[in-house]
This record gives C-alpha cells, sequence and structure tokens, in this order.
C-alpha cells in the first residue's frame, strides 16, 4: 500500500496512544500503596523529601523520580522544591488510617507480573524481565534481534505517520534553511520520510544499528523516497556521525536513556553540527515544573520499566543543549501528548 505522506488524518489518535502507553501505570500506583504503603507513610511525617523516600524504601532516583511525577501528576502529592506532601486526593484514600482508605480495591494488581516488574525497577533501577523479547533480554538488546526489532520497528513506523505529519507542519520555518537533516536512532525513518516528503529542498540521512537500518532502508523505498533519504548503519553511541547535516533530529531516542547517555548523544549532535546548525528533540515531554500532563507520567512508567530512560520537561533538556552551546528554543506541541524542542548550535 502506497501511502501519500502530505496527507494528514482528519483525527487525533491520542486515546488510542494512551490506552496502550498508560499500560504499567496503574501497577506501578498499586505498588506505591499496597507494597510500600507510601502514602500512609508520608502522612504519619507530615512531608518527607526525595532522599528520604530513596533511602527509607530502598528506592533507585529514576524510577522513584518517575513515581512521585506520576503521582503529582495523578493529585495525590504536591511538592514544594524537593519536599513532598499529600493533597487531600491522597490524604483521603491512600492513607490506610482513613475511612475512605482505598488500597484493598488496588489489592488484585498488587502482585500482577507488571506490578513485580515495577517493585524491581523501583528498587534496583532495572527489572528482572524488560517485558522485551522472551530471552528476557532488556529493550535495547532486545532491538538487535530480527524478529523483535521488527514487530517494534513496525510499533514505532505507524505511530510515526500521524506524528511525523504534524511534525513536519509544525517545523516549517525553523527548517526552512536547512538541507539536510541527521534522523539518529531514526527506527523505520518515518520521520525524515515525512520531513522531506513536505519539505522539497530536504534530504535525510538515517543513523541505525542493524537490523533496523535494514527495515529503515525498506520502508524508505516503499515511500520512493531513496534519492533523498539515506540509511547509514552505526553505533549511535560508538561510531562516527554521517559528516553533512545542519540539522539533528533525535525523535524518541533520548526518553530511551539516562543522563550520562543523553549528555553523551548531545555532545555528539554538538560535535557533527556546523555554527548555526539546528536540533530537533521530538518526544513526549514532562511540563518543566513536573506536575503534568497526566497522559506523559503514565508513559513514563511504561519507558521507566522496559528502557533506561524516562520522560523528560523541555528544562531537563535545555540545561543539557546550552551546557554544550546550544541557544535552546520554547516548547512546541504536536499530536497525541508529542511535542518538540529546538536549538540552535552557537
Ligand atoms: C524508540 S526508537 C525511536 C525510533 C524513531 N526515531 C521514532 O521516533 O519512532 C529508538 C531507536 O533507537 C535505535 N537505537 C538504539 N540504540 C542505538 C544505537 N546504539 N545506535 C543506533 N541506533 C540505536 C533503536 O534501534 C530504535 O530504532
Amino acid at each position: 500500500m502506497t501511502i501519500d505522506l502530505k496527507q494528514n488524518p482528519a483525527t487525533n489518535p491520542a486515546l488510542l496512544l494512551r490506552f496502550r502507553d498508560r499500560q504499567y501505570a496503574p501497577d506501578m500506583l498499586a505498588v506505591a500503596v499496597g507494597k510500600l504503603n507510601l502514602f500512609s507513610w508520608i502522612h504519619q511525617r507530615g512531608d518527607a523529601d526525595t532522599e528520604a523516600i530513596a533511602n527509607h524504601f530502598s528506592l533507585a532516583s529514576r524510577p522513584l523520580d518517575v513515581l512521585l511525577t506520576l503521582c503529582r501528576a495523578s493529585g495525590l502529592i504536591e511538592s514544594a522544591g524537593d519536599t513532598h506532601r499529600l493533597t487531600d486526593l491522597g490524604r483521603e484514600h491512600l492513607v490506610d488510617t482513613s475511612p475512605w482508605f482505598l488500597g484493598p480495591y488496588y489489592a488484585p494488581i498488587v502482585d500482577s507480573p507488571i506490578a513485580q516488574g515495577c517493585l524491581q525497577v523501583l528498587r534496583h533501577d532495572r527489572p528482572a524481565n524488560w517485558q522485551a523479547s522472551e530471552d528476557g533480554s532488556d529493550w535495547h538488546t532486545s532491538m538487535m534481534d530480527e524478529d523483535f526489532a521488527q514487530g517494534f520497528t513496525a510499533l514505532m513506523n505507524c505511530r510515526g505517520i500521524a506524528m511525523g505529519q504534524v511534525l513536519a507542519d509544525k517545523l516549517g520555518g525553523f527548517i526552512a534553511d536547512c538541507n539536510h537533516v541527521l534522523d539518529v536512532g531514526g527506527g523505520s525513518g518515518i520521520y525524515s520520510s515525512t520531513l522531506v516528503a513536505k519539505h522539497d529542498h530536504l534530504r535525510a540521512t538515517v543513523l541505525e544499528q542493524a537490523p533496523v537500518d535494514r527495515l529503515a532502508r525498506e520502508e524508505v523505498l516503499r515511500h520512493g523516497l531513496q534519492d533523498r533519504i539515506t540509511v547509514a548503519q552505526g553505533n549511535m553511541f560508538t561510531d562516527p556521525w554521517p559528516g553533512g547535516a545542519d540539522c539533528v533530529l533525535l525523535s524518541n531516542v533520548l526518553h530511551d536513556w539516562d543522563f550520562p547517555e543523553i549528555r553523551t548523544l548531545i555532545q555528539k549532535t554538538c560535535q557533527v553540527l556546523p555554527a548555526g546548525g539546528r536540533v530537533i528533540i521530538h518526544e513526549a515531554f514532562l511540563d518543566d515544573d513536573k506536575t503534568g500532563p497526566l497522559a506523559v507520567a503514565e508513559y513514563s512508567v511504561l519507558l521507566v520499566n522496559i528502557t533506561q530512560g524516562k520522560c523528560y520537561s523541555p528544562a531537563e533538556y535545555g540545561v543539557i543543549l546550552a551546557d554544550h552551546g546550544f541557544e535552546v528554543g520554547p516548547y512546541h506541541d504536536t499530536i497525541a501528548d508529542r511535542g518538540f524542542i529546538t536549538a540552535i548550535k552557537r
């Protein structure tokens, strides 16, 4: 089937993506209530800072941040800096001495496989089985397996068509003077495809690891864009990036990683770009104060379980970009709880 990449859908698929993206969030909350009794503990103290929670419950900082963000976005806690206290909702319904305590309501899922994975990741920062491929490999390793990579690339490709079309529309002015986009960790290359389909002056290179690079080549061919998009095989962390680009696209890539890897990728972005070169970070962003959006806080629970990352805010990326000499632009929404930030190399 040929797809007209210039033709956007008339409807917004946000709800359909949310059903899937929130899959891990209820079980994470069940763990907080039924395994940790976190809310009763905070209530007894009046408030608690992040470090105290981490120490008392032996929780790792990346998943704890995701859990606290979920609680804040759900209206269960309020945070002043690093200090957290319960809201009325949290106090009335999640404290075990309250007449309206709803702990037993979550009991049926507190030992579900997903809840067990959440507890593992909270305690050890890595679940025992990342619920990726059946051999128990993590998602990152699974992506090097032919069958798993094919299925997951198809998943990302189908959501990327509408998202990529809206991204291409909204980026118009920002990429008007760019000639060549380097799409790092580009998956099927769908974002390169939607960008070049809507912007006649653009070319793109997709940088991907095996076997996804082959899938990307097939997909680019399917869209008939092989004269304008090339696919380079390489490891984005350890190999030099293809030169010649004046714009780097990091779409749904940084949120797979923790801060050290994000810094590495931003540093490599800086190295490959000329002065005036542009970078686009496209994914699901939290608000800068991490009070929402709820859909993104829920999605972050999925990411913390299956990848080495989580959802970040524009401010968190902004600090890293500024450290590497980029002038950082504002955040823009696209579609289905996703959006992008841009930056220009000084
Ligand atoms: C979540 S997907 C995003 C794909 C696409 N950019 C999108 O927005 O749908 C992350 C991609 O990063 C790729 N990736 C992960 N580690 C990589 C590495 N070390 N070198 C190159 N690509 C890598 C994966 O193969 C995967 O396709």
